[in-house]
């Protein structure tokens, strides 16, 4: 199956009130795709159905060749290493540097004891340097997250998707929170990193001259939908 993103026939109602039905979407590794719709048209349901923090009710779902529509569990917390989040807000540890929370990507494979110790691995280590240099940070790495401006969290948020050696980055509105020029920064990284790293990047928007400059194709949500009266 699809090492990028495949989304088929999708749907999800809260209280039956429906909020997409026959959502279809694809994105190819090394794609940078810009989801856009108005307030309220179901970008963050979409995005957080594709992690299955959120179940739909119908359709299936495959991120870097997981079928996550299958998975529990285990198996589900395993494939989530494979998929890398950004969020509006940058979702880092305050108090901790700009190189452990890079480093936070590489949570799931070291023991517990060196997180706790701040005892890493040279390799661990080198990997999230790397990671933090690729977003224009190498000189902030000691620096706390609460220290940095909001575009270099957002920034170390991408480091950290990187570190984790994510294969598809889905990220829900990431440059809302930051003024024009740390915008265009960050959708700069994930384009780079679409482009250059080769994963398959899906990311909401809602500003359309920023989707336009930096996407390889925008999406608007209600394209994405079987057209009304095709059978399912
Ligand atoms: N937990 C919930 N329970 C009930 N309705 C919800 C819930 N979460 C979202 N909705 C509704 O589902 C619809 C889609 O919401 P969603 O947050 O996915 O839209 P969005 O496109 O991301 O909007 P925005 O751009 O404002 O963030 C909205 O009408 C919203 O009110």
């Amino acid at each position: 199956m699809t090492a990028g993103i495949r989304v088929q026939d999708l749907a999800k109602a809260y209280d039956a009130r429906p909020v997409f039905r026959g959502l279809s979407l694809d994105v190819a590794p090394g794609e940078f795709v810009a989801l856009l719709g108005p307030s309220g048209a179901g970008k963050t349901t979409l995005l957080r159905c594709m992690t299955r923090s959120l179940d739909a009710d119908r359709g299936q779902i495959w991120l870097a060749g997981h079928a996550m529509h299958e998975l529990r569990n285990g198996a589900l917390a395993s494939a989530r290493r494979d998929i890398g989040f950004v969020f509006q807000q940058f979702n880092l540890v305050q108090r901790r540097s700009a190189l452990e929370n890079a480093l936070a990507g590489r949570l799931a494979s070291v023991p517990l004891w060196r997180i706790l110790s701040g005892r890493y691995e040279r390799g661990d280590l080198r990997a999230a340097e790397h990671a933090l240099a690729r977003v224009g940070l190498r000189d902030r790495s000691q620096t706390r997250a609460d220290c940095l401006s909001g575009g270099q969290q957002q920034r170390v948020a991408i480091a950290r998707a990187l570190v984790q050696g994510s294969k598809v980055l889905l990220a829900d509105e990431p440059v809302a929170s930051l003024d024009p020029r740390s915008a265009r920064d960050v959708l700069g990284i994930m384009r780079s990193i679409a482009h250059d790293d080769g994963l398959a990047v899906l990311c909401s928007l809602h500003q359309h001259d920023l989707a336009a400059e930096y996407a390889d194709r925008v999406v608007a949500i209600g394209d994405l939908l079987r057209p009304v009266g095709r059978p399912s």
